[in-house]
């Protein structure tokens, strides 16, 4: 008789509850960390010094189930979506106490990986804590059976949307275009294939939305009109071409700009564009003190963006030669550069292959200023070092990457000078951080 193989059933092991546990610490991610006869755990929403009750879940992670000594530094969450929206992740954390954890999380890491404490921390670089970001990016879903949508924000490691009104580290100026969003959207013929919506707020207020395709002439009729009641402009980013602004006829485009240092620069939607209005021009002001530039000098500067730190840096007279990945931001970058009548130098290049065909990497820049995404520069980070430049200034928003790579400047003779925490994400785990390292062998 033929037999067939039958994968057993599996009857999933009953979730193991433990009774209550102290909190020893919290890690860079912002969970508290739990030391149990099983190991390490990391525990979402659980502070430093509290005692908690936990479900384990998984190898490493465990549940918050109660709360049942509280921590002094805890707080009410002011978000009434905080519970499920994957945003803000430490509004039950103080203020004050999230900073220090900042600066000590990057401390730590740095300590540990790198076997480096800065010679000095700065205070950290602080500005609005709440209605800060310029930059909302929106979830929707058109629910065609009940012809119901949703647009909101994304719940914490899930796909579903948690349909909000506000969202209270956003700018009001954005968030106030939800309920009109709410009501146009539906009304469109698009809405059945629109992936997401960004709001953009600089010294324009944009709205892009994300298409497939280029929207019927009814559909932009209605968007041009919404476009001129809310004073605003509106973007399509359809399938893979550029984002183009919507023009009703004979008009002219207005170029977007942000603010810089001392300097209004232009961007497109879709550009990388540094989250906190107020503290960008602050965070680059300290870069540029440190890097204590003279006129002529040699820089090199990479993961450039439009030119954030490369403007400002050209105007006070360097010679800045500045790299990044996607080519349409060095485009940019050059125009800003001849918008503001300076030369900048800027090359379209992968800065993670090897360097050897790039004209651009030779030794002779005195100074680097790197400011990687979050996977840090483990491999530019490596050639960096074969150009021996005297200062390197690295801007780092993911500590864990920054002391993989700071490892490598002190392994060649490096010294870290100062550091300090940019408060570029108030309310969420993540660390933004500036250092300034100096070749002392
Ligand atoms: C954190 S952003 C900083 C941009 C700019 N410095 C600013 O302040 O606006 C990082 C930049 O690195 C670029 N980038 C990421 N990976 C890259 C790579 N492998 N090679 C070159 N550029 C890269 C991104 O396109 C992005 O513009």
């Amino acid at each position: 008789m033929a037999r067939f193989y039958r994968p057993q059933k599996h009857t999933p092991k009953a979730a193991v509850e433990l009774a209550e546990q102290r909190v020893v610490g919290l890690d860079h991610q912002g969970r508290g960390v739990v030391r149990t006869p099983k190991g390490v755990r990391f525990v979402a929403g659980a502070l430093p010094d509290e005692v908690i009750r936990m479900r384990l879940q998984g190898k490493y992670d465990a549940q918050l189930l109660a709360v049942t000594t509280p921590a002094p530094t805890r707080q009410t969450p002011a978000c009434p979506y905080y519970e499920r929206c994957g945003g803000c992740d430490m509004q039950h954390y103080a203020l004050e106490a999230q900073r220090e954890h900042k600066q000590r999380v990057v401390h730590e890491l740095l300590q540990k990986f790198a076997q480096l404490a800065p010679q000095q921390w700065l205070a950290p670089l602080t500005a609005d804590a709440w209605r800060y970001r310029r930059r909302l990016r929106l979830a929707c879903h058109w629910d065609s059976k009940r012809q119901r949508f949703t647009l909101g924000l994304r719940e914490a490691q899930s796909k579903r949307i948690v349909a909000v009104d506000d969202c209270l580290v956003a700018s009001t100026t954005l968030t106030e275009l939800l309920a009109p969003l709410r009501t146009l959207l539906p009304q469109l013929d698009l809405v059945r294939e629109l992936g997401h919506v960004e709001l953009l707020q600089t010294e324009q207020r944009i709205v892009v939305l994300r298409l497939g395709q280029w929207p019927s002439a009814d559909d932009v009729q209605q968007l041009l009109n919404f476009a001129q009641q809310q004073q605003l402009q509106v973007w399509l980013h359809c399938g893979t071409q550029a984002p183009q602004p919507l023009l009703a006829e004979g008009e002219t485009a207005v170029v977007p700009h942000y603010q810089s240092a001392d300097v209004s620069l232009a961007f497109q939607p879709g550009d990388f564009l540094q989250a906190h209005g107020a503290l960008n021009p602050m965070m680059v002001a300290q870069a540029l003190e440190w890097l204590a530039l003279t006129p002529g000098e040699q820089v090199l500067e990479l993961y450039a963006g439009s030119g954030n730190f490369t403007l400002p840096m050209a105007r006070q007279g360097a010679q800045v030669t500045a790299i990044e990945g996607v080519a349409s931001m060095v485009e940019r970058l050059q125009q800003n550069a001849q918008a503001q009548n300076v030369s900048v130098r800027g090359y379209h290049a992968d800065l993670e292959q090897p360097w050897q065909d790039y004209a651009w990497a030779q030794t002779g820049y005195s100074k680097v200023l790197l400011d990687p995404a979050r996977a840090g520069a483990a491999h530019a980070i490596t050639e960096v070092v074969k150009l021996q430049p005297q200062r390197v200034v690295y801007v780092s928003c993911a500590p864990d990457t920054l002391a993989r790579d700071a490892a490598v400047l002190a392994a060649h003779g490096y010294v870290l000078k100062q550091a300090q925490v940019i408060d570029m994400f108030p309310q969420t785990h993540h660390i933004e951080c500036l250092t300034w390292f100096e070749r002392e062998a």
